[in-house]
């Protein structure tokens, strides 16, 4: 029976291969619709100054520094207004000047025009004159070209985790060809004659697939990507007519199945994907136990499999323990949970040969206290809850207020 560390490095070894998909090359000059984050795959260079020009901070009146004297009035140049061409400024005039515009050649500081008297702009005609308080200081409010950042240097780095600035900063340089972590591709697969999908109508002894909504959820987190998420009954022939299916018409770097996998007398997925050349073992952890994984040859082609157990508490544990920290690796996201470490609020045991890992709640004061019981159907129990709470093989009881970790979820 492997233990979960040795488990883990197994699905570690399955998928390393992934690390070395070619990117995907983003080319829509808005950012991806998909809620999965998204990580550079090369770095970025900048083509183009930020700003591209000196331009204005204020709503004011361009000036020549060295002509601005406290009373003395300069005459008015025509507006330059924001996204008008390069102005040049004569000498002895003001140019009124809004937010973002160039500022004109000759002119090198920026009056706002609260300091300007008058205070307010005047119609833009000739005849006009302004005056100012005080003398001015070269640069004032002028928003100097590459002061944010120059072209040719690094715009953003291979690795960075694309947030709303950096796709804005991406739009400002102009680069719409953007190098991605391509998103690894997932057939998920929910097996059983008993599940219908959430919106069918459920009969006596049915229920509504849950394992394909939590997974899909778990696997556009881990940074992948579902291509197919289908429901396949116990029917061998039936599962392998829909794998051929897909795999001839849609690209899949992984199979993830739930399901079928214990000792049933209808595994569908053992007997598709056991001759296929995936192992199934039991895994020495509760809920999560029974597991398989491999390499499957389908069709000429060969695919990862990862198969885990139907109960929609062990496949949801059985991700965070086996594939999200994988999955989150390969799409260059922080893998790791955080852990909290704190006292149990009530006593607990746990089968002493298996990694139990329990659902909690982080207390106010840092105790942790357990959500449901350890049975793998109480999925409600998992969806109230804020932590995994680790129990590891070796601990049968322990008190209440005995240390425990934790990962945040
Ligand atoms: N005789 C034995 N029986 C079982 C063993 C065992 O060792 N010997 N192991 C138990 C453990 S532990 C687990 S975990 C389950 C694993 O079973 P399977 O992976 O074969 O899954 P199923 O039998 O198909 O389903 C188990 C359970 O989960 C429900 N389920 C399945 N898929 C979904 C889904 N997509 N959404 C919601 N619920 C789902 C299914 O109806 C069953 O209730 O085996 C134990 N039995
Ligand atoms: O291993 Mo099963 O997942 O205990 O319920």
């Amino acid at each position: 029976m492997p233990s979960v560390s040795e488990y883990q490095s197994a699905i570690r070894a399955l998928l390393s291969p992934l690390a070395a998909r070619e990117p995907e090359w983003w080319t829509d000059p808005r950012p991806p619709a998909a809620p999965a984050p998204r990580v550079l795959a090369a770095d970025v260079s900048n083509p183009l100054d930020l700003p591209p020009f000196d331009n204005s901070q204020m709503d004011g009146y361009a000036v020549r520094a060295a002509e601005v004297h406290p009373g003395s009035a300069l005459a008015v140049a025509p507006h330059i207004a924001a996204g008008a061409g390069l102005a040049r400024l004569k000498p002895g005039t003001a140019a009124p000047i809004m937010t973002g515009a160039a500022v004109p050649l000759g002119a090198d500081a920026i009056i706002p025009i609260e300091a300007s008297d008058p205070n307010s702009f005047l119609p833009d005609e000739p005849g006009h004159s302004v005056r100012f308080a005080g003398p001015v200081e070269p640069g004032a409010f002028v928003r100097r070209r590459s002061s944010d950042l120059a072209a040719g240097q690094m715009l953003l780095i291979a690795g960075t985790v694309l947030g709303p600035a950096h796709w804005g900063v991406l739009a400002s340089a102009g680069v719409t060809r953007v190098p991605l972590l391509r998103r690894v591709r997932v057939l998920l697969i929910s097996t059983g004659d008993e599940l219908r999908a959430p919106e069918a109508p459920l009969d006596p002894a049915t229920i509504h697939d849950a394992n394909g909504a939590s997974l899909t959820a778990a696997l556009e987190e881990a940074g992948a990507e579902v291509v197919r998420a289908e429901v396949v009954r116990d029917d061998a022939v039936a599962a392998r007519a829909l794998l051929a299916e897909v795999l001839a018409s849609t690209p899949v770097d992984l199979i993830l199945s739930t399901g079928g996998v214990s000792a049933g007398a209808y595994e569908v997925v053992r007997d598709v994907f056991e001759s296929a050349g995936v192992a199934f073992t039991s895994v020495s952890m509760q809920p999560g136990g029974p597991q398989g994984q491999g390499v499957a040859r389908l069709d000429g082609a060969d695919l990862p499999v990862v198969a885990f157990p139907g109960n929609p508490v062990s496949a949801l544990v059985s991700f965070e323990m086996f594939l999200r920290p994988v999955l989150r690796g390969l799409h260059g996201l922080p893998a790791q949970r955080p852990v909290i470490r704190g006292p149990l609020v009530a006593a607990v045991e746990s089968p002493v040969a298996k990694h139990q890992v329990r659902r909690g709640r982080l207390r106010p004061d840092g105790s942790i206290e357990l959500v449901g019981g350890p049975g793998s159907h109480l999925l409600h129990s998992y969806a109230a809850s804020d932590l995994l709470v680790h129990l590891p093989v070796g601990v049968h009881e322990l008190p209440a207020g005995a240390t425990v970790d934790a990962w945040a979820i």
